[in-house]
């Protein structure tokens, strides 16, 4: 029996904070303003993508005790900005990024199913975990979380967040006027949830939602992680984007849902990556390249080499070899937030970077631009369509959150050139065919747990 072919799966990752989104080009528009997040979400929309995604940072990071300035910076409210695109979209998911460490689950869990109401079953909530105590000096709470319990609270985080969702029923609101009742269950919205971690108990005030429970979705790579989505999510967003990592890490996820009591079709794997589609293969290398040097100026790669270096570099010319002095390790480091290098890694990465630059003879900017620049697919629009399908097909992964380099346009060439082919070949909808997102991505619907109520009342 031959293999039925797999449906692609889309999200669109709104530009990010962080220097791989190129501020410098002339088309590129604000990360703030509203009209960049509608025309992004409405051309990832007429792409018949399944989801919109915001990533999340309760605080920008910081260099050298400054605002990172290389970083494109801004982090407007996640909830208002999925709120308003609701408002101008009709069929795309709205996917966002809320810290399970820093937020209490009766005030978001409120807030999707607000969400979810207002969308008409579009809500998806990305769990992530960051406990660092950096960010926690917002929120009272700097070294609040051991990092080792960071998903022991999120699962409680979100179990309690189930219990509020599931404290409605779909038939609770009966608006019998005749009878004068409006609600048919007097507990409805009754919850009580304890654990380590909370004790509450009361009325949840919104009633159930079209898709009763947001899609989750999971980032997170520990093996803690990965078993906190084999547990809970609907989908995990990864990093590991080449074929052969995204093969191991697909066996590796999937396996792990049987322990859970779930099917590997209840969670898709969805890796970011970048794109660069040109009208040939040749010219969209070219334009990788460009867009390479765009989000590697000279200042960047002093700045990455500081990362690791842990260490004032600004004598040194980007364009010049490498320093010969070490990393200093053992001391705060000088960024802080979302460092991307470990503290114990930094000897090692200096070592390997020095290597190579001798090995081909690259300065620091050409360095830098090697090893941390690279764009995922490159090509024509059939080359990248070719490609995404192929990792599909081969069980890479699900389908794909696409990261593009420029706000808001940077899906264009995508919806205009790819997304064509791919509904061509079968693989992408020509039209949004369910209701919910929960439909869309062909999940199972979700019942709610029947002794949510039965344990308040
Ligand atoms: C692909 C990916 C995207 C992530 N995006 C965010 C984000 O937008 N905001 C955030 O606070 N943390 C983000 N994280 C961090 C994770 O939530 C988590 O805190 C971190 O990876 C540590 O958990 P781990 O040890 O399981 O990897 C992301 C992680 C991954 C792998």
């Amino acid at each position: 029996m031959t293999k039925q072919r797999k449906q692609i799966r889309l999200g669109a990752h709104f530009p990010g904070v962080n220097n791989t989104t190129v501020w410098s080009d002339p088309e590129a528009g604000s990360q703030i303003s509203f009209e960049s997040f509608r025309r992004f979400a409405q051309t990832a929309e007429r792409g018949r993508f399944d989801f919109l995604f915001l990533a999340e940072g309760l605080r920008l990071r910081e260099h050298q005790g400054r605002i990172h300035d290389l970083d494109v910076v801004g982090r407007p409210d996640t909830f208002t900005v999925l709120a308003a695109l609701a408002g101008v979209t009709e069929h795309i998911g709205l996917a966002g990024t809320i810290n399970s460490t820093f937020n209490e689950p009766y005030d978001l869990a409120r807030k999707f199913a607000t969400l979810d109401h207002l969308s008409a079953g579009r809500a998806a909530w990305n769990v992530v975990t960051s406990s660092d105590a950096f960010t926690g000096e917002n929120f009272r709470r700097g070294g609040y979380l051991d990092p080792s319990d960071r998903y022991t609270r999120a699962a409680a985080t979100v179990g309690a967040a189930r219990r509020l969702w599931d404290s409605w029923l779909d038939g609770d609101l009966i608006a019998d006027a005749q009878e004068g009742r409006f609600v048919a269950d007097p507990h409805a919205g009754a919850y009580a949830y304890h654990d380590r971690f909370f004790d509450i108990r009361g009325r949840f005030n919104v009633p159930r939602s079209p898709q009763g429970r947001p899609v989750i979705l999971q980032a997170g790579d520990s093996p803690e992680g990965r078993d906190f989505a084999a547990a809970n999510a609907d989908a995990i967003f990864t990093r590991h984007s080449t074929l052969e990592a995204g093969q191991e890490f697909y066996r590796d996820v999937k396996r792990r849902l049987g322990q859970f009591g779930r099917t590997p079709e209840e969670l898709l794997i969805l890796p970011g990556v970048t794109f660069v589609v040109g009208d040939t293969d040749e010219e969209a290398q070219e334009q990788a390249r460009v867009i390479r040097r765009q989000q590697v100026s000279g200042r960047t790669a002093i700045n990455f080499l500081e990362q690791v270096w842990n260490r004032d570099l600004s004598a040194y010319d980007p364009d010049g070899p490498l320093p010969d002095v070490d990393p200093v390790v053992g001391t705060e480091l000088l960024t802080q937030g979302r460092a991307s290098v470990r503290r114990d890694d930094a000897l090692q990465v200096a070592r390997r970077w020095r290597e190579r630059a001798e090995a081909d003879n690259l300065s620091i900017r050409e360095l830098v631009i090697e090893t941390t620049g690279r764009q995922s697919f490159i090509g024509s629009p059939l080359t990248v369509a070719s490609q995404l399908n192929y990792f599909v097909q081969n069980d890479a992964c699900d389908g794909f959150i696409l990261v593009p380099h420029l706000t808001p346009g940077g899906l264009d060439p995508f919806v205009d050139k790819v997304v064509p082919l791919l509904q061509e070949i079968g693989v992408l909808r020509t039209e949004y065919s369910g209701g919910t997102l929960r439909e869309n991505l062909g999940l199972p619907p979700q019942a709610a747990a029947a002794e949510a109520r039965e344990e308040a009342s």
